[in-house]
């Protein structure tokens, strides 16, 4: 499956541990992230993130083209509720995309931790019939 990685600065801790925690699963799929989130989550782990540019020069947007061409089987986008963001537009528009496109997106580490769950368990393979292409690794 193609996953998409982004967190927001103060919720980019959380995401690394949770990559960390979740290691074994994260490996077998190809990584996308907005720029710093990506640069932050390979040095942390050593995996290999496609990396697009940061979330207020356009990662947001180049992820959501992603999801517009059904290339992103799902998000883990941890957002911080309580800081503003200049690009909240940005983040808008990738929000509505997920939801056009049903691609299972999660904004807190509770939703995260199912969503990782039922991707073990095979319970995401219904994407393959909308991506092939995510079947295999980066
Ligand atoms: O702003 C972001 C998502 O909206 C994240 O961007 P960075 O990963 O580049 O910090």
């Amino acid at each position: 499956m193609n996953i998409a990685l982004i967190a927001h600065d103060r919720k980019k801790d959380d995401l690394i541990q949770f990559v960390i925690a979740y290691l074994p699963i994260f490996k077998e799929h190809a990584l996308y992230a907005t720029g710093t989130t990506g640069k932050l989550v390979a040095e942390a782990t050593g995996l290999d993130v496609h990396r697009f540019k940061s979330g207020p020069l356009g990662g947001d947007q180049q992820i959501g083209a992603m999801v517009a061409e059904n290339r992103l089987d799902l998000i883990i986008f941890f957002r911080d509720p309580l800081t503003a963001q200049p690009h909240e537009p940005d983040v808008s528009a990738l929000l509505r995309l997920s939801d056009v496109y049903k691609v299972p997106l999660a904004t807190n580490m509770g939703t995260a931790e199912v969503l990782l769950r039922g991707l073990s368990e095979d319970h995401l393979d219904w994407r393959l019939n909308k991506n092939p292409e995510g079947g295999g690794q980066a």
